[in-house]
């Protein structure tokens, strides 16, 4: 299986002189193309600058990142930014978006500032996007005027626009009820079915239990992984139980 995330000995630090604190502490994670990670742990432990630091979002200050066969850690800032934005998808807690600008809009506007030639290619490509995610008929609403459930459809939508390799979701339903949850997590089942390796950082066990890799993190480490079988809509108690005993064994 090609690895489509190769991260080796990763050093993050923060902080200057005797302030200075490893934040990621010599982290080694591989991620397999189409597989679908969440890495959980208590805050603090690291979760999100890892996800920065895999995406090339962070420069890390020892090791490395290999993405899709390219370093990271050499690439100029330039071809960072290509990368993040032709191969990775990023969701987070809350979408941002313009209040000034309808959904259909926010959703096609990076994608129409790198290319502002095919607008109506772009628009297409985010109805038929914004159909398969269940909000299609929210196309020229407000950002106020949706749910919030809706409006992280949006932002899924918004991240699937270059067909990325990846989405990066930090907390991608800690700001949704459970229902509504579990409607994005059903996305984001659909999307790696489709091929797309996601990874997400979660605190809640129910979502870390629909994953097939769950990496738990202490202090910049991670310190054990689980591996279940693809989720395929059953067992998501037994799921949950795998999960729970594996924090409180670790002591998180
Ligand atoms: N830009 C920054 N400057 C200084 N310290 C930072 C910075 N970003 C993160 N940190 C620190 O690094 C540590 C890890 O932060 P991180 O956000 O990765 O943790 P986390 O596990 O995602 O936490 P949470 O679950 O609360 O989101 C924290 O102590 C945080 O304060």
């Amino acid at each position: 299986m090609k690895k489509i995330i190769i991260g080796e000995h990763i050093v993050k630090s923060f902080g200057e002189g005797d302030e200075q604190r490893n934040v990621l502490d010599g982290v080694s994670v591989e991620i397999n193309e189409g597989e679908f990670v969440s890495v959980m742990g208590p805050s603090g432990s690291g979760k999100s600058t890892l996800m920065f630091s895999l995406s090339g979002t962070d420069s890390v200050n020892g090791g490395k990142v290999i993405f899709d066969d390219k370093d990271l850690s050499a690439a100029v800032e330039n071809e960072l930014s290509d990368i993040r934005r032709n191969k990775m998808g990023f969701v987070y807690q809350q979408p941002i978006m313009l209040k000034n600008l309808n959904i259909l809009d926010n959703i096609i506007l990076p994608s129409v500032r790198d290319n502002r030639k095919n607008v109506a290619k772009i628009s297409k490509k985010a109805s038929a996007l914004m159909k398969k995610l269940g909000i299609a008929e929210l196309e020229k609403r407000d950002i106020t005027q949706v749910s919030g459930g809706q409006l992280q459809r949006a932002g899924i939508c918004r991240a699937l626009m270059n067909s990325p390799k990846i989405i990066f979701g930090d907390e991608p339903t800690g700001a949704l009820n459970s229902k509504s949850a579990q409607e994005v997590m059903d996305i984001f089942s659909e999307i790696n079915a489709e091929g797309t390796a996601v990874m997400l950082v979660t605190h809640d066990a129910k979502i870390a239990a629909r994953t097939e890799r769950v990496m738990f993190m202490l202090d910049g480490k991670i310190v054990s992984e689980l591996k279940l079988p693809k989720f395929d809509g059953t067992d998501i108690e037994g799921r949950m139980e795998a999960v729970t005993v594996k924090m409180r064994e670790i002591g998180i």
